[in-house]
């Protein structure tokens, strides 16, 4: 039986049930639990800290784990990503109070507090800096009007928490991160085929519409041109006279833009259908 930790509790607690229940896997009915068997896809569940998830994945007790890939690096774990699940999207970036610092290169002999010291300390090591890293739990952006650190280094989403707090980013972000699954090296375990395949599915019927439209026989070209598909679009005969039905699969993203493309060609009945679930 495989076994698969996912958080507990947090901001990629909801979603990543939420994904695994898409992809046709039995979650738990009560969030307190912490464990869940799906008998019927041989698959059982550990609900766990973020945070530790990759510490189980790591030494081999799990076979696979979903976390934030600020937290695999932060902890340190020799495990390996092995798909990006689309959620959970976050920077994590470097941040003072407006007018104190301007440059990264000003790091050195600061005090930067976090919870997250050893992508810090990853990033110091690699440019060489030396800083003395305060690690905090959470709440980390009040650690600077509080005076324990000079500046902070802590997951960014909207941005409004640091605003709150009279913090400014300070240069690139150390780091872009989303939910993974996670394994303990980047050859997926054994049994983990039917998952992998899965999760997928649930990826591009969230990415993908379908779409469908008629159009004359000799704009064909020109419509496909704009309706790739995936593979290719299907092409059907319509009983009207010179006209084709198509179907493609689209970019939900580009959707809008590409209906109003294919309407000015002369296309028409233009349709979009969302896909509930697909193995491509
Ligand atoms: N707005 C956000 N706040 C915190 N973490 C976020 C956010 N958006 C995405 N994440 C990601 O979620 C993971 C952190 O989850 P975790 O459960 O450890 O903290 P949390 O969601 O802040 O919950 P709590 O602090 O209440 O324990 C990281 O991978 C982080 O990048
Ligand atoms: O950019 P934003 O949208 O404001 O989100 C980012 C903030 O949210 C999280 O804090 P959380 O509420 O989890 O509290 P914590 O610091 O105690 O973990 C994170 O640690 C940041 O502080
Ligand atoms: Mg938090």
């Amino acid at each position: 039986m495989l076994r698969i930790a996912i958080p507990n509790k947090g901001t990629l607690s909801g979603p990543a049930s939420q994904m695994l229940r898409d992809a046709g896997y039995r979650q738990r009915s009560d969030p307190k639990d912490l464990a869940c068997r799906d008998e019927g896809n041989n698959v059982e569940f550990f609900y766990l800290r973020p945070r530790d998830i990759a510490t189980y994945v790591g030494s081999g007790d799990l076979d696979l784990g979903i976390t934030g890939r600020d937290l695999l690096v932060d902890s340190g774990v020799p495990a390996a990503e092995l798909l990006d699940l689309n959620f959970g999207g976050a920077t994590f970036r470097w941040a003072a109070p407006a007018g104190t610092l301007t440059s990264v290169d000003q790091l050195g002999g600061k005090r930067i507090a976090t919870a997250f010291p050893g992508l810090v300390g990853q990033y110091l090591d690699e440019h060489e800096l030396k800083a003395e890293v305060v690690r905090l739990d959470g709440a980390v952006e009040n650690a600077v009007r509080l005076g324990v650190a000079d500046l902070i280094a802590d997951v960014v989403e909207t941005g409004a928490t640091l605003r709150q707090a009279g913090l400014v980013t300070l240069g690139e972000p150390l780091m872009r991160s989303s939910a993974i699954l996670i394994g303990r090296q980047a050859e997926p375990p054994a049994g983990a085929a039917q998952l992998l395949r899965r999760l997928n599915g649930v990826l591009v019927a969230r990415n993908f519409v379908m779409l469908a439209y008629d159009v004359r026989a000799d704009l064909l070209e020109q419509a496909t041109g704009l309706t790739p598909g995936i593979e290719s679009p299907t092409v059907s005969p319509l009983h009207r006279e010179g006209w084709v039905a198509v179907q493609a699969m689209v970019q939900r993203s580009q959707v809008h833009r590409v209906m109003d493309e294919l309407y000015e060609l002369g296309a028409r009945a233009i349709l979009v259908t969302d896909i509930a679930n697909c193995r491509l």
